[in-house]
């Protein structure tokens, strides 16, 4: 077992969770497309596979430090059901586990009060659901727009189903980018589209997802990063979930630099969500040591990070049952999403 981290070791539970000050980056106002920045973006896969590889192995943190870390993570969960089954019933559990996403008595156990999720993700159609079992509650509802998962409906139609899902009440709009205007390096295509597409968000949020296990190369990846944050995403977001590679940590890395670049040369903060297949409590651990490491502490707050996640809350329910009471509970007594 490797030694824990000092890195990690700074947080208690008690300042892992709600009681850190809510803050609010400004929002990512864009910037012409720079192409040649764009172009001289690139990615050495084996030095970026090397270090992603170095960062699962070095991180460990126990007890306290781990429980701390894992509230903090239940903070930043974007929790999703994207189902061609969903229903309103469906999310109405969805958001009642967005509003107590651990028990009472396991965070009383540890000194921390109230926590709740950094967003319920639903389809279009799922948002009325979801604002109506959110009413009271300051908890955004994200929606997936634009002809999720593919993004390649209309354009007009994806403009409008952005405009309808905020009418309707989202906050959060997470869009697809276009993989094909990547694919064949027409950046302009992409900036145009992304533009437009925050644009017709007006007030809301948009997270960018790139759908990285689609764009052919992590050279790709850093640049459709780039041309998506100089056009206006306050968030870039790995996966949608459904293609059939989704979030990794060498595609983290090479969006969390790019964001890191961005930051340096902009003085703009943009946020990173990693979506897709992290379902493991010992994985959110790694990105937030990832995110800690390379961004600083101030990407660890929900403003600047999520999971996009379905079934990562229900692992680190148990993580923390355990750590308060020595054991692991049976899996039926844990909801299953
Ligand atoms: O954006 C969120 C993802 O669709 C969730 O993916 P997951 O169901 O693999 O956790």
């Amino acid at each position: 077992m490797s030694a824990p981290s000092p890195h990690l070791h700074t947080q208690t539970p008690q300042t892992a969770g709600a009681q850190l000050p809510q803050v609010t980056e400004p929002r990512n106002p864009g910037m012409p497309l720079d192409l040649n920045w764009v172009l001289s973006a690139q990615a050495n896969t084996s030095a970026i596979e090397r270090r992603a590889g170095s960062i699962g192995a070095r991180r460990s943190v126990k007890k306290a430090y781990q429980a701390a870390w894992l509230v903090k993570a239940v903070t930043c969960i974007d929790l999703t059901t994207l189902s061609g089954d969903d229903t309103a019933r469906r999310v109405e559990r969805l958001c009642a586990k967005a509003r107590q996403p651990v028990a009472p008595a396991l965070l009383e156990a540890m000194g921390v009060g109230p926590v709740t999720t950094g967003a319920v993700c639903v389809y279009h159609e799922m948002i009325p659901a979801a604002v109506a079992a959110l009413k009271g509650t300051n908890i955004p509802i994200a929606a997936v727009s634009t002809g999720f998962p593919a993004g390649l409906s209309p354009f007009e139609l994806r403009l409008r189903e952005i405009e309808m899902s905020v009418a309707a009440g989202a906050t959060e709009i997470d869009i697809v980018i276009s993989r094909r205007h990547v694919l064949s390096g027409n950046w302009q295509a992409l900036y145009d589209e992304m533009a437009q597409m925050r644009a017709a968000c007006g007030e809301a949020h948009v997270k960018a997802i790139l759908a990285t296990g689609e764009l052919g190369s992590l050279r790709n990846v850093a640049r459709a990063s780039l041309v998506c944050m100089m056009a206006g995403a306050d968030f870039i977001k790995t996966s949608t979930g459904k293609e059939s590679v989704n979030a990794t940590l060498p595609v983290s890395l090479v969006m969390i630099r790019a964001i890191r670049d961005f930051y340096e040369r902009t003085g703009i903060r943009v946020g990173y969500k990693p979506a897709g297949g992290i379902s493991k409590a010992k994985d959110a651990l790694t990105y937030l040591a990832l995110i800690k490491e390379e961004l600083g502490d101030r990407w660890l707050q929900p403003d600047l990070f999520r999971f996009g996640a379905s079934s990562l809350l229900g692992d680190i329910e148990r993580q923390l049952e355990h750590y308060v009471t020595g054991a692991y509970s049976a899996g039926y007594r844990h909801a299953a999403n």
